[in-house]
């Protein structure tokens, strides 16, 4: 893809945070549910401004929620020094839904962007500018990932209930854990979105629809804190982590 012929890139980060979190369990919208007195989202989002690479960060916020949202987020100052505009927009169904209107929120004049979970709000910033590095110096699209601690089976599905066949036993050397924020050209990631929507197609992160394009993803390190808060176990390991950072950061 030919780039800008502007001197400046400019990258904005779209966080999808329309998600019920019915794994974790009753209550609030999960992004809106806090951590050390937080709400998850805003971790998120000074995740994403804290880097020095992002100028924008759109928030996809749940869709009878994003006056809510817009209100929280106007409360809760960006982390000082942070100079990114911030813009809510309603999501969808599904999460790729939410990226896609996420994305065609998006101004004129962005060369790359990062799509990052609200439900993954510890993210360290040098992640972040490690991702957005990679796509600044070239790659089309870039994910952080870590290498996986189980062996990982395939299974035919089956009913609840019922024991799974296993067909398979990938080789755990070649397997990577994907994490977000993921980075890309902006035009790459639209025309990703476009095919899915077109073939009403799925796929379960914004790497796995560029792949289908045949454009080549590649990996950089991830970090264990940027884990997704999934299951009601993931708040206890975010609160410890933040209890430590309190003790050694000072934040
Ligand atoms: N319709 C949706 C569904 C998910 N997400 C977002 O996508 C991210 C990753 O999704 P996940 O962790 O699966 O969140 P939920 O869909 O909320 O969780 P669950 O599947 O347990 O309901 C989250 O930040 C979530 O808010 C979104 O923006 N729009
Ligand atoms: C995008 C993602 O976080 C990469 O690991 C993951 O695929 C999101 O999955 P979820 O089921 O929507 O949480």
């Amino acid at each position: 893809m030919a780039r800008s012929s502007r001197s400046v890139h400019r990258t904005a980060a779209v966080i999808p945070a329309a998600g019920r979190g019915l794994r974790l369990g009753p209550g609030a919208p999960k992004a809106l549910r806090a951590l050390s007195g937080t709400p998850m989202l805003v971790h998120a989002v000074r995740a994403m401004a804290r880097s020095r690479a992002v100028s924008l960060v759109v928030v996809v916020a749940p869709p009878d929620g994003a006056d809510e949202v817009r209100l929280l987020l106007e409360e809760h100052a960006a982390p000082a020094g942070a100079a990114a505009d911030i813009v809510v927009v309603p999501g969808g169904e599904t999460r790729q839904d939410s990226v896609r209107l996420g994305l065609a929120a998006l101004p004129d004049g962005f060369d790359s962007v990062l799509v990052h979970d609200a439900a993954r709000p510890l993210v360290p910033v040098e992640t972040v500018d490690a991702v957005a590095a990679a796509v600044r110096a070239g790659a089309p699209a870039v994910v952080p990932a870590l290498p996986v601690a189980d062996t990982v089976k395939e299974v035919e599905i089956r009913g609840a209930g019922e024991p799974e066949p296993v067909t398979g036993t990938p080789e755990r050397s070649r397997l990577r854990a994907v994490q977000t924020p993921q980075g890309f050209e902006v035009k790459v990631l639209a025309a990703a979105h476009a095919q899915v929507l077109r073939e009403g197609d799925g796929a379960t992160d914004d790497a796995g629809m560029v792949e289908r394009l045949g454009i080549e993803v590649v990996v950089v390190p991830g970090h264990d804190e940027a884990f997704k808060v999934t299951r009601p176990l993931d708040l206890v390991l975010a609160e410890a982590v933040l209890a430590r950072r309190r003790t050694t950061d000072g934040f």
